[in-house]
């Protein structure tokens, strides 16, 4: 199955990620951020709205002026003194939202669709008129009447955006509805589509993918996933989801990239990987249950639909327990120099199982079983 070939990650660590419960990056951990996803060749870098903090402005230029090949993004209210400190700021891009639900319509910012529209239309030419590229989102587009959505989508456009986004902002769709409802609009515009898709119910990553397979072309994401409440679509789960189906999809990253960026950004966050990340969780690579270990042992191809060494990972193997098989007993026995009869192997294992049912086992107790059958 191949994929639409127009894909760009739109990385959010910087902005969304700071939306995280314990992310409070400093400038120097934010220009590492950065520079790892550039190394790793995202094609845009969104940052917190330089109307947030004087140190959030200040580290919009310097990431800005930095050189970088990603775009950089910044993500403001349809505001015109968001967009002005925008420009000041050197943004290459403008991420602007509107909420256009009812819920969100009646408490968060009190305009009408009218309303929204006459103060779009200022702040996109505004914008435009200082070659800064603009995306326009409706905030909520799930809780957003679709003629409505439609509506908007098909006037800022023509005010000039390069591109509108979509938003699961409380993470209620579903990955039918997100195909639904972005093929419809697909239909309506010619400008390109970002998604955004929150994590509240567990369908960031099948949301966002099902968006790109029906016509969406920039997709968010953030280191790990992170962002407000349970975050968003993860950038190793897009990877993974993405190369799965479609490997050349995502050749033109620097995947061997993803581990160190993973762990280096949970650091900053004082986190662990999570056990669930897809690609660089510890276990992300690791087989335990005799069944499975059989068949990776013959083809890792079997259990395995990601090749670890993509991501410079490597996989392993557990034989410490008691859901062990002879198979990979033997296979350990040969890499200590021992050859077992298969009575030999199945017999050691029996063992295994034994002492696994009464305590907990390691490597070195194992190996100590297997060198009992050299002597
Ligand atoms: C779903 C999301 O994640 S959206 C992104 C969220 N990001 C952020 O909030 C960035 C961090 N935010 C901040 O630092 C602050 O909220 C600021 C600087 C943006 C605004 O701060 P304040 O002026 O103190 O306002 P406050 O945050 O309390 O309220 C939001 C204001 O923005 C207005 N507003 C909300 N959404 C929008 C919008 N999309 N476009 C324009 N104005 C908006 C509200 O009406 C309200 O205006 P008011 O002051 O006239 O009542
Ligand atoms: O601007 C957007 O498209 C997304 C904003 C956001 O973080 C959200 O709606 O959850
Ligand atoms: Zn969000």
């Amino acid at each position: 199955m191949s994929l639409p070939e127009r894909l760009f990650f739109v990385d959010t660590t910087l902005r969304e990620g700071e939306q995280f419960a314990s992310a409070r990056f400093t400038s120097t951990q934010r220009l590492a951020i950065a520079e790892m996803l550039d190394a790793f060749g995202v094609e845009y870098i969104e940052l917190t709205s330089p109307a947030a903090s004087p140190q959030s402005a200040r580290d919009l230029a310097t990431i800005a002026r930095r050189g970088l090949r990603a775009r950089i993004l910044t993500h403001i209210r349809c505001h015109m003194a968001d967009a002005r400190l925008a420009v000041e700021h050197g943004a290459q891009g403008a991420n602007l939202l509107f909420a256009t639900s009812e819920p969100l319509r009646t408490v968060s910012h009190g305009r009408s669709l009218d309303e929204i529209l006459a103060e779009a239309q200022q702040v996109i030419t505004y914008l435009r008129d200082h070659d800064v590229e603009v995306r326009f989102s409706c905030e909520d587009s799930f809780r957003t009447d679709l003629a409505d959505l439609i509506r908007i989508y098909r006037a800022v456009e023509t005010m000039g955006v390069q591109r509108i986004g979509l938003a699961d902002t409380v993470g209620i769709a579903t990955p039918r509805q997100v195909y639904e409802v972005v093929s419809a609009v697909r239909a309506e515009v010619t400008c390109d589509i970002e998604f955004h898709g929150h994590n509240d119910s567990g369908c960031a990553v099948a949301n966002t993918f099902c968006a790109y397979e029906a016509g969406a072309t920039h997709l968010d994401v953030t280191v790990l996933g992170i962002g407000e409440r349970n975050g968003i679509a993860s950038l190793s789960g897009m990877i993974a989801r993405i190369a799965s189906v479609d490997p050349d999809r995502v050749r033109r990253y620097r995947l061997d990239l993803l581990p160190k960026i993973d762990e280096t950004v949970a650091t900053m966050l004082g986190i662990e990987i999570p056990f669930n990340q897809c690609i660089t969780s510890p276990t992300a690579f690791h087989h335990k249950a005799g069944m499975h270990t059989k068949a990776v042992l013959a083809d890792p191809r079997s259990y395995e639909v990601l090749d670890p060494n993509l991501f410079g990972r490597q996989r392993t193997i557990a034989i410490a327990h008691r859901l062990v098989g002879w198979h990979a007993v033997a296979e350990r026995a040969r890499e200590l120099g021992i050859t077992l009869s298969e009575a030999q192997a199945r017999a050691a294992a029996a063992r295994i199982k034994a002492l696994g049912d009464e305590h907990d086992l390691d490597g070195a107790m194992i190996d100590e079983i297997l060198y009992s059958y050299a002597e």
